[in-house]
């Protein structure tokens, strides 16, 4: 099983999604950014570096949010989404097609990883402010 981290990275009352580049798998979905884990990493070390190599910006990890196992036709994943928290520079498309800062109420506008599924139910249940 391949380990997966992400981050929930909030502001105001929206969060943050990035669209995955067309050549990858899973490509165009949205996601939260993130990835697999590197060998001798730690969770929070990797996502840390995910959002370094990815956005550009440097994060603070929090709480785990979710954590989940899904089953694609090649490869399974145990996807962990933590909360997280910019603490310096702003999101830039360096890996990404696109990102977007959305509301909850957003959500059924996009078309995520099928993994990310429970997780969007979650947050339209009970709202950024019950993460
Ligand atoms: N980052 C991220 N990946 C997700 C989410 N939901 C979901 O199913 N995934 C899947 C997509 C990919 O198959 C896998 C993450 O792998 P990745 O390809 O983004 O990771 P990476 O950047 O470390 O990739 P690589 O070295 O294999 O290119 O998990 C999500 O919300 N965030």
């Amino acid at each position: 099983m391949t380990e997966v981290v992400a981050a929930l990275l909030c502001r105001e009352n929206r969060f943050l999604i990035c669209q995955r580049p067309p050549h990858k798998k899973r490509g165009l979905l949205w996601e939260f950014v993130g990835g697999k884990l590197e060998a001798g990493e730690s969770q929070a070390e990797a996502l840390i570096r995910e959002c370094r190599e990815e956005l550009g910006i440097e994060i603070k990890v929090g709480k785990k949010y979710m954590e989940l196992t899904h089953i694609y036709p090649d490869i399974t994943i145990n996807l962990i989404l933590f909360q997280g928290e910019i603490i310096q520079g702003e999101p830039q498309l360096l890996e990404h097609k696109d990102f977007r800062w959305i509301t909850v109420e957003e959500i059924p506008e996009y078309t995520f990883c099928p993994a990310d599924k429970e997780i969007l139910s979650r947050l339209m249940e009970f709202g950024l402010q019950g993460s």
